[in-house]
């Protein structure tokens, strides 16, 4: 049992020409049929270990020595010249300065996220267009694409630089260009083929026209972060506290946050931010759409925690546990970020039995955790009641259903934008139940939502579709 199972594949190119390169979790949940819940196998001389078990994968990020053994991030093109050789949090490797970064830009994130009464007010000044919107077009069949972007990019304005200059302002387009053009180059099939061959950027094709657009684009954003902070902008975004801690110095003189970490990780906050909150509002209003009977219960639930003329406040989370297990569910059901950001292991170590070695790529196929039959009933179907005990109470952290539950990563290297993005899809979502319902639209039908549609990108995103608001 010392070697994984797994695909053959041709020597050096391994299974390249057996995937979509786009897709790979979709082949990924095909060999987990046939070769179970731990296999590996090789591409473009590199040796992969998928892990479609989620015990195992508990066991791989959470105990150690595994868990530190397996924190490092495998050499990706994303990190090497999108993001200045791995001056980020996302795809870097662990390391002291690395650990100081992550420590401080979680604690940015977190206290924009939860703890900062402003910005809960920012946000809800957000949704004043967003509730204009809805207004508007009450009745009518509509794309909600653009409403939610608007929504997503204010918000992403507020956190970075304190305020929104909205739709039409400097900073909304580029930031969408932006994050379109990131989203395909890091689909991580897309990105492994280039991490191999980088003097594809050279050549005249689509891909290497993606990396220098999202290149250019980002240095325009930056150019402008830096204009609009010397002028009018308000001292409270998280720019403003990456700038003031520009060049300190750690305990032994290394200085630890430099012009290159402010460029890259301001591309992993804006990416993190967009692209996963984008995906989930979508869905979520497409699998509500054709759920009347769900709305009808969010709105009670809304209703009676929050009332119908109140702003809801980020402390009325607790008490809507419907919203929460909606909210869950749309996470587990749509998996948009199907194999997280690959991880690989820093020596060699033992992981589900069998010996992994030094440098090995880790795929924690979330996607096929997320739609295996083996944990979930019926795991293609929408069911939030999953999450919720027989009094319609949030089952606990410690239930071995929640344990299931890895959208946002485990261990080490798991999300550090987890509560920012909870609370701006609770306000974004209970707003909606106040004051709409969501609505088939009149000119065509819709189909139910399949999480298998989902368009390719590090992050899959919803097909574009129409519904109709209809004002309560
Ligand atoms: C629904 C929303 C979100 C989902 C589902 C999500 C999911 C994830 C996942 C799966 C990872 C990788 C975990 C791993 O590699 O093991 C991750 C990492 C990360 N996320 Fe999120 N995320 C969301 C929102 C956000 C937001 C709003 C931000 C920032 C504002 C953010 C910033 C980051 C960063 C910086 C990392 C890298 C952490 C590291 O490598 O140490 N995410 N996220």
């Amino acid at each position: 049992k010392d070697s994984p199972p797994g695909p053959k594949g041709l020597p050096f190119f391994g299974i390249i020409f057996e995937v979509n390169i786009t897709k790979l979790h979709d082949k990924l949940y095909e060999w987990t049929q046939q070769y179970g819940d731990v296999f590996q196998f090789q591409m473009l001389g590199k040796k992969f270990l998928c892990i479609s078990s989620v015990d195992v994968l508990r066991e791989t990020f959470l105990q150690e020595p595994c868990a530190t053994v397996s924190a490092n991030r495998s050499p990706t093109f994303t990190g090497k010249y999108l993001l200045k050789d791995y001056s980020d949090v996302a795809f870097a490797s662990p390391s002291s300065l690395w650990e100081k970064r992550r420590k401080f830009v979680h604690r940015l994130l977190h206290t924009y996220g939860e703890g900062k009464a402003s910005l809960e007010n920012q946000i809800v000044q957000n949704l004043i267009p967003f509730k204009e919107k809805i207004r508007q077009t009450s009745a009518k069949d509509v794309n909600p694409f653009e409403i939610v972007d608007e929504f997503i990019l204010s918000s992403i304005e507020m956190l970075i630089i304190g305020r929104s200059f909205g739709k039409e302002g400097p900073m909304q387009p580029l930031l969408k260009l932006e994050l379109d053009l990131v989203n395909r180059i890091s689909n991580p099939g897309t990105d492994g083929v280039l991490s191999v061959f980088p003097f594809l950027r050279f050549l005249p094709l689509t891909l290497s026209s993606i990396y220098h657009d999202a290149k250019s684009v980002h240095q325009k954003l930056l150019d402008i972060l830096e204009m609009l902070s010397e002028n009018d902008c308000e001292k409270t975004g998280i720019y403003h506290y990456m700038k003031e801690t520009l060049n300190e110095k750690d305990e032994n003189g290394n200085i630890w946050f430099n012009d290159k970490n402010i460029y890259a990780v301001l591309f992993n906050i804006t990416a993190g931010a967009y692209l996963t909150t984008r995906g989930t509002l979508l869905s979520a209003i497409h699998i509500l759409a054709k759920r009347p009977e769900l709305q009808r219960s969010l709105q009670k639930e809304v209703d009676k925690v929050i009332g119908r003329n109140e702003n809801p406040r980020l402390s009325d989370r607790k008490k809507c546990p419907l919203l929460e297990a909606v909210v869950m569910e749309t996470l587990r059901y749509i998996s948009h970020v199907p194999v997280l950001i690959l991880h690989a292991t820093s020596q060699s170590t033992t992981i589900g039995g069998y010996t992994v070695t030094k440098d090995t790529v880790i795929i924690p196929n979330v996607w096929t955790m997320h739609h295996s039959d083996k944990y979930w009933d019926e795991p293609f179907s929408f069911k939030p009641e999953r999450f919720l005990d027989e009094d319609g109470q949030l089952l606990p952290a410690t239930h071995p259903v929640r344990k299931r539950f890895a959208a946002f990563g485990l261990g080490k290297r798991s999300c550090i934008g987890e509560v920012f993005a909870k609370s701006r899809i609770f306000l974004f979502l209970s707003s909606l139940m106040q004051m709409a319902t969501i609505s088939e639209p009149a000119e065509n039908d819709l189909l139910d939502f399949d999480p298998r549609k989902m368009a390719p990108g590090i992050v899959l995103q919803p097909q574009e579709y129409k519904v109709r608001f209809l004002l309560r």
